[in-house]
């Protein structure tokens, strides 16, 4: 199935079992802000839950905040959001759509890509086990000639955004392309502008005298702001990391594939404070850190890669993206970047206050150097769905869709089941269900047939279903199904705990690291 296709499906999936709902459907929608349901509230906290473990339980020098979400407007004056938080804008004049000129131009590149990658493809089809890959990228014209296209536009347009960007030069690359509009199929384009992605609002009432102030669009500010305050009370001795998760919002031009941009998000980020000189080893731990915790989850090493930034904000000076196979390529999911001492100097500059950390043991004053792991929750639970989303054939000549779920991200972990709904099995089921709910989420299921509650349980990707039988009076055993092998094993109700509770903890997550 074309991946565009496993796209589409996951994203009616994840309506049709209350996972993601579109935010004010019954209004039409709300363009890139979305809501989650019973079971995407679920999977999403577990998710929370596994990062914020990894970084406070398994680190004694991580320590968590939870900041508001307003904060003094000069904040973002000092972290360079206000001036310098944009994305260049075009629109359509045809169309009235409006398109941000950079991704314009990175889809015109991956096209090059494309063609060339049809044009290998035709040719090992024609030539089968004689194709020498390789070879035929180096000789064959038309590849040739799409590599040297696509060569010299990334370079032009790198050089462009190098400079600022250069807007006029973004314009003329798209004219030059002759990059149409998807709607109107029209280059009728305006100029490109600079769009700040904030959003901002009033605080306070007009008569007493208003304030702008900002919905932050990273958490992290609220860390550096605090930094101080944590280490003196928290009597923290660098280095050490403050963790948070929390809302961010940013007003994206272009908001598409569904939870991947959105204007109103998570984030998990976590500021570690280094001594200056010693940033760079750090942030080579927290590279490898990071990665061990995406690939604990258990979706293959082949869904992973970094991808080093060679162009660095000016406040960088290294930064790398963990990027994880999405149904439409890889693509970021983590950023861990190397922020020297550039937002505590800013704060210190801004509001005049020292926020120099002494060290006892040297008797000196410095300015840390902060290493930033930022991770999106929505992106995150993204990358998740779709890894775990199969439609499977069964030998049976039936199909099934599951959610291969890593057991201690999913939402329900076990389903408890009557075979029927008399006879004292769902009383004998509800008691199995009040001796576990305290340990692990639980769901009680009599309706339909065992089959079709068993597919119901595959879809929202519950690891375990138990199944109530009239044995069961008899003997104390229950069936219990696992949701990948579909293999059925009888155990005693009171081996349940032990069997399961394990096996769905974050706990053995973490175990791995
Ligand atoms: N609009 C968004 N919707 C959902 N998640 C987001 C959004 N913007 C950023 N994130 C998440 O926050 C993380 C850290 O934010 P950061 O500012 O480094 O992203 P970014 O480099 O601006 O992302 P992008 O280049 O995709 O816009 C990202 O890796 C991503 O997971």
């Amino acid at each position: 199935m074309a991946q565009e296709d496993v796209f589409k499906k996951l994203v009616s999936h994840c309506k049709e079992y209350g996972f993601v709902f579109p935010s004010s459907e019954i209004y039409d929608g709300l363009g890139a802000v979305y809501d989650y349901g019973q079971n995407g509230v679920e999977l999403k906290n577990n998710i929370k839950q596994y990062w914020w473990q990894s970084m406070v339980l398994l680190h004694e020098n991580i320590v968590g905040i939870d900041s508001a979400i307003f904060m003094h407007p000069t904040i973002w004056k000092a972290s360079g959001h206000v001036d310098a938080f944009n994305d260049p804008l075009i629109d359509n004049r045809d169309s009235k759509k409006r398109y941000r000129a950079d991704v314009l131009i990175e889809d015109q590149i991956a096209k090059y890509d494309e063609k060339i990658n049809k044009e290998v493809a035709k040719a090992a089809k024609k030539f089968g086990d004689a194709f020498d890959e390789a070879q035929f990228r180096s000789t064959n014209a038309r590849v040739l000639e799409h590599q040297q296209k696509r060569d010299a536009l990334h370079e032009r347009y790198a050089k462009a955004m190098n400079a600022g960007p250069d807007l006029n030069e973004l314009r003329q690359i798209i004219l030059d392309e002759e990059i149409v509009c998807p709607i109107s199929g029209t280059k009728n384009w305006t100029e490109v502008r600079q769009f700040n992605l904030m959003f901002s609002t009033e605080m306070g009432s007009t008569a007493d005298g208003s304030m702008k102030v900002y919905l932050r669009p990273e958490t992290a500010q609220g860390i550096f702001v605090n930094y101080l305050n944590v280490q003196k009370t928290g009597r923290m001795k660098i280095p050490f990391g403050i963790a948070q998760i929390g809302k961010a919002f940013r007003n994206e031009i272009v908001a598409r594939q569904f939870i991947f941009r959105m204007r109103e998000f998570e984030q998990m980020e976590m500021q570690f404070f280094v001594k200056p000189g010693t940033e760079l080893e750090w942030f080579k731990k927290w590279k490898e850190i990071r990665l061990k915790w995406h690939k604990a989850l258990g979706f293959g090493d082949d869904h992973y890669r970094y991808h080093d930034h060679e162009k660095l904000a000016h406040y960088a000076n290294a930064a790398t993206d963990i990027e994880f196979l999405m149904p439409f390529g890889f693509k970021e999911v983590e950023g861990i970047h190397s922020r020297t001492n550039f937002d505590l100097s800013q704060h210190e500059k801004f509001s005049g206050k020292n926020i120099k950390y002494f060290d006892p043991e040297t008797n000196e004053s410095y300015t840390p150097y902060v290493i930033e792991t930022s991770i999106g929750v929505d992106r995150m639970f993204l990358s998740i769905m779709s890894a775990s989303y199969k439609e499977e054939q069964l030998e049976n000549g039936e199909s099934r869709v599951v959610l291969k779920l890593p057991a201690a991200l999913a939402p329900v972990k076990l389903a408890v089941m009557p075979l029927v709904k008399k006879d004292g099995l769902p009383e004998k089921a509800r008691e199995i269900i009040d001796s576990l709910k305290f340990h692990f989420n639980c769901q009680y299921d009599e309706k339909d047939s065992i089959g079709k509650r068993y597919r119901r349980q595959d879809a929202i990707g519950t690891p375990y279903c138990v199944t109530v039988d009239h044995q069961t009076l008899e003997d104390g055993c229950v069936t219990l199904r696992d949701r990948d092998t579909m293999k059925q094993e009888r155990v005693a109700i009171a081996d349940l705990d032990r069997l399961i509770a394990d096996r769905v903890s974050i706990t053995s997550l973490l175990k791995t690291l």
